[in-house]
């Protein structure tokens, strides 16, 4: 089944290739970080060179097999052209991984292989083809190279977020987990998952290491399903992060819910991966009230994962995310995501709760 869609779709090989030699890159980077390789964005937020190198590897593929193809990437080279050391770190770490041995599932023509390393300046502005401001119409990727920087950075989950959106729907996402455990109720089971979804065809999970093309990963690989879920059975799976999301709203909606299970903290796009293959029943995401905009490479392959895997996803109001808006999805009404009969459920929750909350502010 599954090698069925790979090979059906060339975008969808590209982008696991392109996905998998980033995740190699950022496992390696995280063992090897030291404290001067992180940067504090204009908006507070961190990037490592993990971060950037991930950008120029993915976007380097995604250049060759598509060069007409836009791309909508987080990370920019700005920053990297004043910083003489950072740039040649990333030069250094990015053709490292270009340059390693074409394997099962890649080609030489995408820019891989020995005597594949690019110039300071062409990692440059490779990274910067990630500049595209999206818009409704045409194909485009986005990409997150490293989703969960924060959780990256303290050892714990992030992924290599990386979507094909056509006429602002997204056709295909690709979510690498290289810290995400087979068995999130076993801590021990092995790390390191990939989670692969092409509209109307399916979600599915197989491991990060390995060719998706091997026989090994193909007998691994599951087609992934959201469980219908007993109340008692639900959990919310929320961020970490304080900051981006309102996480006192979630205990209100889990009380008007009867959930009793706590919620699942994790960050990055794993929360997704997580719902789509049952671990934990509702994703959600309310704005803490500060205007930021969500972002479409924040969103695009997880929303896409779990209406593969039977769920629904939409904002507060119970409209569906709109990917053709630019590179954020408007104006911020939060994001519900859940399996289909728990997410009406959840939905006339949030209502009741933001009700509440108005009418708390008016007395
Ligand atoms: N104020 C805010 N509200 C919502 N999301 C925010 C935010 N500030 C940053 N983010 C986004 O939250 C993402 C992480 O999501 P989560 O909280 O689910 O782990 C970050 O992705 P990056 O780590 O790629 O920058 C960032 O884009
Ligand atoms: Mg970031
Ligand atoms: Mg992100
Ligand atoms: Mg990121």
């Amino acid at each position: 089944m599954f090698p069925h869609i790979i090979n059906a779709s060339s975008s969808s090989l590209v982008a696991i290739a392109a996905v998998r030699r980033a995740c190699v890159l950022t496992t390696s980077v995280f063992n090897n970080l030291v404290k001067n390789e992180t940067l504090t964005k204009d908006d507070a937020s961190p990037v490592t060179v993990g971060d950037f190198s991930a950008q120029a590897v993915i976007n380097t593929i995604l250049s060759r097999a598509f060069p007409s193809d836009p791309i909508v990437g987080e990370e920019d080279a700005a920053d990297l052209r004043g910083n003489a050391a950072l740039r040649a770190r990333i030069v250094e770490l990015a053709n490292k991984a270009l340059a390693g041995d074409v394997q099962d599932g890649e080609k030489k023509e995408w820019g891989l292989g020995p005597g594949s390393e690019q110039s300071a300046d062409e990692i440059l502005e490779v990274i910067d083809r990630g500049r595209y401001e999206g818009g409704r119409s045409g194909r485009m990727w986005t990409l997150d190279p490293i989703d969960g920087t924060k959780g990256f950075l303290r050892g714990e989950q992030y992924a290599v977020c990386l979507s094909l959106i056509v006429d602002a729907k997204v056709h295909l996402g690709v979510i690498g987990c290289p810290n995400l455990p087979s068995d999130l109720s076993d801590p021990s089971s092995p790390r390191g998952n990939i989670f692969v979804a092409v509209r109307g065809q399916g979600a599915f999970q197989l491991p990060l290491f390995l060719s998706p093309l091997s026989p090994a990963s193909t007998s691994l690989a599951t087609k992934l399903t959201i469980p219908r879920f007993k109340k008692e059975e639900l959990n919310l799976l929320e961020s970490v992060e304080k900051a981006h999301a309102k996480l006192s709203f979630n205990e209100r909606v889990a009380q008007i819910l009867g959930v009793s299970r706590p919620p699942t903290r994790m960050d990055s796009q794993a929360k997704y991966s997580a719902l789509a293959r049952g671990d934990g029943g509702v994703y959600l995401r309310m704005p803490t009230g500060t205007g930021y905009r969500e972002k479409i490479w924040d969103h695009a392959p997880g929303s896409l994962l779990v209406e593969e895997a039977g769920g629904v996803v939409t904002d507060s109001r119970g409209e569906p995310l709109d990917f053709g808006l630019g590179r954020t999805l408007g104006e911020n009404f939060g994001v519900i995501a859940a399996g289909k009969e728990v997410h009406a459920e959840v939905l006339d929750a949030v209502k009741r709760a933001l009700a509440e909350e108005s009418k708390a502010c008016r007395l």
